[in-house]
């Protein structure tokens, strides 16, 4: 799985459409926040995500940290990949592994002021449980893990993808302008970004969704 671009946070089929057409790859629904306030139902998720033409896919985020528990909300949803942005421990991912193998895991490396060699070990101790890492950017403010819009020292996620056997998607506040510069600093497998390509209204912004993809796409096609 090289080079991939993916797009969090889908509202509606409308906006599913319009990211398969500007050639996103992956949509990421998170479903089943710890707020409770999810963009949308898992009646409505689940169609959309049916109605997803190959090979662009859903996956679902989710904070969920039972093996069982996810395993059975992924085959409801009908994805084939999960993004775990919680504290999983490390017994679930290989019991994940165990009793759902076809599923692609990506698990979150949330990275803080100070929690680099933490993020390096987690690295080392489930890469062989898990298929793609993601970086994500802490929001010390409000405790926010995921969509925060920030950014977070690119040396960290440069390092974490040289540790790691598995590939990186690199996300935390990437946007049209800044996505070609992490792409070529910190050299991820895949990238993306959510709120960096909203507009005022909260909604996807289609030329923003365009920029990103192009960007991504001619910063990837220059990595040596
Ligand atoms: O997208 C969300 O709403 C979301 C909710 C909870 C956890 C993770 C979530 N998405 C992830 O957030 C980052 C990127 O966000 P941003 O570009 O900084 O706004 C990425 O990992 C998304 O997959």
């Amino acid at each position: 799985m090289e080079h991939l671009v993916q797009v969090a946070g889908i509202i509606d089929a409308d906006e599913a459409s319009m990211l398969c057409a500007e050639g996103v790859d992956w949509l990421g629904f998170p479903l089943r926040l710890p707020s409770g306030k999810d963009d949308i139902s898992e009646p409505d998720a689940t169609k959309i995500i049916a109605d997803i033409p190959p090979p662009h896919a859903g996956v679902l985020i989710s904070y969920l940290t039972d093996a069982e528990e996810v395993s059975a909300f992924c085959a409801e949803l009908g994805v084939t990949a999960v993004q775990l942005h919680g504290d999983v421990p490390a017994d679930q991912l290989r019991k994940l592994r165990e009793i759902h193998p076809d599923l692609y895991v990506l698990k979150s490396l949330v990275v803080r002021e100070d929690n680099a060699e933490e993020l390096l070990g987690l690295v080392d101790e489930v890469a062989d449980a898990v298929d793609m890492f993601i970086t994500d950017t802490y929001n010390p403010a409000t405790g926010g893990k995921g969509a925060t819009g920030l950014l977070h020292d690119w040396s960290v996620s440069a390092e974490l993808v040289r540790r790691s056997p598995k590939p990186l998607m690199m996300a935390g506040g990437l946007n049209p302008d800044n996505v070609a510069d992490a792409i070529a600093q910190v050299r991820p497998a895949a990238v993306d970004a959510h709120t960096g390509l909203e507009g005022p209204d909260g909604r996807k912004d289609r030329m923003k969704v365009r920029t990103f993809v192009t960007e991504a796409r001619r910063a990837f096609g220059e990595l040596r």
